[in-house]
């Protein structure tokens, strides 16, 4: 057995620009684009173990945030010939922290299961480092950028995780990411198997992982945009996971591993990601803009699925249609890349189709009683919508008060103006909410998944 090398992994974060609410049902597509705020997750072998602890140790540090020091210890036992991984959080050392962080804990258990049932070793001690590009959270006049010896990306925060503003790019969906890879990419280097990504073992023990940490089977849309980057989007069904049960019941391990091998006949993967489904053009520009508010998306979504099984006629006519924006949205889009250079730019038709599309958004929010669209927000995209160079925007994922998307003329000029003007704009109608200051973030698209990174990129950070 060789020793083990460390590894660094990064993964992308996401926005669905159509299909928000639909996708959560495997008739419908969400179109999501990748986004190249990333969450890179480096794995050392942990060498000076402070000699106080003596079980194997999993050290997790996100050395951005304040007090974002998670100290784990790991066992394993065999029951016939299942394995039996026990990660336990250990809160009443001073030098850790003591609240729970809820994806990197599952995603030890699982990933560890996952090893221990397969390989039949989960090794020694590691180190873990999360670091984390800005984009991910609103920030403060406090951050700063820490000095290395190499030209840093990263920033300290200067606040706890607890206290960061989300600003729904998809954080625990790509960290899931990026630690599934890096444990499975470590783990592979002690039988010197030169690291590569799996990505279709990745992507189903990191939807099992991020499922069991969020408490619910969402549609996994985060967790496919992670894995392989813009993508149309068909979820898979339900109890492919379901059937996995509790990690503290019998059997666990051999279960996880025959879903994440897909080995059970009648519980084959179905999830569909059409990557080549998606382009933008380089003619156009993918933007966010923060918002600065957040919204509570599990309740949105109850009252949505609730709206559409009391009034499932008008929700169907209307689902149906805010597919075929979906579809057209996708075509007009790969139309205009394929025709790039060959004509001249013409977005008038993708104006309109998403126009439309935000028409039936509306009409949703207005029948489930849901603030998809509100108005504070419409009134937003409308002026933004208006400006020169852009072609048109959303409310993307679940819509509410969080990031604006909108599809911009790359012509180096649409961006800036966009700045400009966002910089001083103010809600004018009574609209019932306020929204904080409006930003532009510097994501942009992102075509690749998960990725291997080199190691030496993190200095002064791990
Ligand atoms: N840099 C980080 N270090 C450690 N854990 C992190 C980090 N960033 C996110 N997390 C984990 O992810 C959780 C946030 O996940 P959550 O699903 O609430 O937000 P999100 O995925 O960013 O947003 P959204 O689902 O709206 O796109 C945190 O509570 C923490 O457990
Ligand atoms: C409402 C939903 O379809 C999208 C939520 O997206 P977001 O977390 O707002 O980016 C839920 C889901 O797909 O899991």
């Amino acid at each position: 057995m060789l020793p083990q090398k460390a590894v660094a992994v990064s993964a992308p974060g996401k926005v669905l620009f159509a299909g928000g609410f639909l996708v959560l049902d495997r008739r419908h597509t969400g179109l999501v684009f990748g986004l190249n705020a990333r969450i890179h997750v480096h794995i050392e072998p942990w060498l000076d173990v402070p000699t106080a602890l003596t079980e194997t140790t999993i050290l997790v540090q996100s050395p951005q945030f304040l007090d974002a020091r998670w100290l784990y210890e790991v066992s394993e036992t065999r029951n016939d010939d299942h394995a039996v991984v026990n990660v336990r959080q250990v809160r009443d050392h001073p030098d850790y922290t003591q609240t729970a962080n809820k994806f990197v804990e599952t995603t030890l258990l699982y990933t560890l299961t996952y090893l221990a049932h397969v390989s039949k070793e989960i090794g020694a001690s590691l180190k873990v480092t999360i670091l984390a590009d800005d984009d991910y959270y609103s920030q403060s006049t406090e951050t700063s950028k820490r000095p290395t010896a190499v030209q840093s990306n990263f920033t300290q925060f200067g606040v706890k995780l607890t206290d960061a503003h989300k600003t729904g790019l998809g954080s625990s969906a790509a960290l899931v990411t990026s630690l599934v890879s890096a444990l499975l990419a470590f783990h592979a280097t002690r039988s010197g198997v030169e690291s590569s990504l799996e990505h279709q073992t990745i992507h189903n023990l990191a939807q099992a992982a991020h499922c069991a940490a969020q408490g619910k089977v969402g549609s996994g849309f985060d967790v496919a945009a992670a894995v392989y980057g813009s993508c149309l989007y068909r979820r898979f069904t339900p109890t492919i996971l379901e059937a996995v049960g509790e990690p503290t019941t019998l059997g666990f391990s051999e279960r996880l591993h025959r879903c994440v091998d897909d080995l059970e006949m009648d519980r084959k993967w179905d999830v569909e990601v059409a990557s080549r489904a998606v382009q933008i053009p380089e003619s156009l520009l993918l933007v966010m803009c923060d918002v600065d508010c957040g919204s509570e998306t599990p309740g949105m979504v109850r009252k949505v699925l609730q709206w559409r099984k009391e009034q499932a006629g008008q929700a169907d006519l209307l689902w149906n249609a805010l597919q075929q924006g979906t579809d057209e949205l996708c075509q007009e889009l790969r139309r205009l890349a394929q025709h790039e250079g060959i004509e001249s730019e013409e977005f008038k038709g993708l104006a309109d189709i998403i126009s439309t599309v935000r028409s039936l958004v509306r009409e949703m929010s207005t029948k489930s009683g849901v603030p998809i669209e509100p108005p504070v927000i419409t009134e937003l995209l409308d002026y933004c919508t208006a400006l020169p160079g852009v072609v048109g925007g959303v409310a993307p994922g679940a819509g509410g008060y969080d990031a604006v998307a909108l599809l911009v003329k790359n012509d180096g000029e649409a961006v800036q103006a966009l700045q400009q003007r966002l910089g001083g704009w103010k809600s004018h109608s009574d609209t019932g909410a306020t929204i904080g200051h409006v930003k532009l973030l510097g994501v942009k698209q992102e075509k690749e998944g998960v990725r291997l990174e080199d190691v030496g990129s993190y200095a002064g950070w791990v």
